[in-house]
């Protein structure tokens, strides 16, 4: 994955400064890129032709070099009161989800009355958890700023309502294409821009610790989820492949770095399998790793996925788990309410989609490894 930031033809994701750039190429002054802002962000126009206050050669010029939007909507699954699913075509052919969390509705351990959007960063995903569908088929590519800004712009238009939160849990690795994420974070945050603000936007990784310190210092107030799965590198070997390259040694000191930048709480995601990851001894391990960093925990009972074989622990077993971690003075949610198969469900809509179109083949459990890359992001 290179370091450079591909900048799309598309708008969504430029900054006012480029966009200044972008009409003095077309020969026209600066106050013109006020007025494309505008029209980009706060009229939210889909075409150039509607920009009614722009001169005819600047139009002449958009249309000819650049684009509004490159998401085409194929499908929408689900429902308004519990989780609605858009299935968004690329504008090479690919598929990406994103998930839009209605409000009330528990997320990330507290009720909240935001709606949450969960967006995706990648086409596929390279670190193949053992778990998760994003990862089935291996990684295609990753998405521009504006692919990912644009996801949130065409749900608000669909639902009809104001995206107050998002969490970047959608398919693939956000930090393993660092450049893209945060260049899209900062339009979605920008008052310019789509104004949401910093600490409603969460990334969620699966803990590549040095992009970890580098987001540390990236200057908004973001939010950090760390996909932990595994409280002992033995246990998270199994089950994420990451924990090879940046085990929880290495993975905490980068959690530690980011406490002293940000000085907000973090996250600890850990999915419940049964016989895997459950134990007493995972669960008092869990606690005193998030009890040394001030970490919430968030647990979620495994979701089945096709062609993956775990299961999640029955209730009791659910439960004896979060009270072992509650019982350590860690402040811990198990969710478990309907319609929170968000994550998980997020990758097998568009596997069903690109296989059923033929762009994939059926991922098969022990075909696994050999269609997916190489973990090389860092
Ligand atoms: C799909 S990943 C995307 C963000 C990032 N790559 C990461 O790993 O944090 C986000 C979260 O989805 C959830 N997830 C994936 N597969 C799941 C499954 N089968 N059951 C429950 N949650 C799952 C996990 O909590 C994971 O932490
Ligand atoms: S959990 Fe995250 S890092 Fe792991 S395969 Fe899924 S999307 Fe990729």
């Amino acid at each position: 994955m290179s370091d450079a930031v591909p900048i799309s033809t598309s708008l969504l994701a430029h900054t006012p400064e480029e966009l200044i750039s972008v009409v003095a190429q077309a020969g026209e002054k600066s106050y013109r890129a006020k007025q494309l802002i505008e029209w980009i962000h706060r009229k939210r126009v889909e075409t150039f032709d509607e920009m009614t206050n722009l001169s005819k050669p600047l139009l002449a010029y958009l249309n000819e070099h650049h684009t509004l939007r490159t998401l085409t909507l194929a499908r929408v699954e689900g429902s308004a009161d519990t989780t609605r699913k858009y299935l968004f075509k690329l504008h090479d052919g690919r598929f990406v989800e994103t998930v839009l969390i209605p409000a009330s509705v528990s997320f990330a351990g507290e009720r909240s009355n935001r709606r949450t959007l969960c967006v995706s960063s990648q086409v596929g995903c390279a670190y193949d958890c053992k778990f998760c569908a994003s990862g089935l088929a291996g990684f295609t590519r990753n998405l521009t700023a504006s692919e990912i800004v644009e996801q949130i712009v065409q749900v608000e238009k669909h639902a009809g309502e104001r995206i107050d939160n998002l969490v970047f849990m959608g398919m693939g690795e956000p930090l393993a294409n660092y450049n893209n994420v945060t260049r899209a974070i900062t339009a979605l945050n920008a008052q310019w821009g789509v104004n949401i603000g910093a600490r409603h936007i969460t990334v969620s990784t699966s803990g590549l610790a040095p992009q970890i310190k580098k987001l540390a210092e990236f200057p908004l107030q973001v939010r950090l989820a760390i996909s932990l799965h595994g409280a002992s590198d033995e246990v998270r070997n199994q089950i994420m492949p990451v924990n090879r390259k940046h085990p929880l040694d290495e993975l905490f000191e980068a959690l530690h770095f980011w406490r002293q930048h940000k000085k907000q709480r973090i996250t600890f995601e850990f999915i419940l399998i049964k016989d895997i990851n459950d134990s007493d001894e995972q669960a008092r391990l869990l606690a005193h790793r998030a009890r040394n960093i001030d970490a919430k925990v968030n647990l979620i009972p495994y979701n089945t996925v096709d062609g993956l074989q775990w299961e999640r622990p029955d209730v009791p077993q659910q439960d004896r788990f979060r009270d072992i971690v509650a019982s350590h003075d860690v402040v811990v949610t198990l969710r478990r309410e309907k319609g929170h198969d968000i994550a998980a469900a997020c990758g097998q809509l568009r596997l069903r989609e690109e296989t059923q179109l033929g762009i994939i083949a059926a991922p098969v459990p022990e075909k696994r490894r050999s269609i997916t890359t190489e973990i090389h992001a860092d």
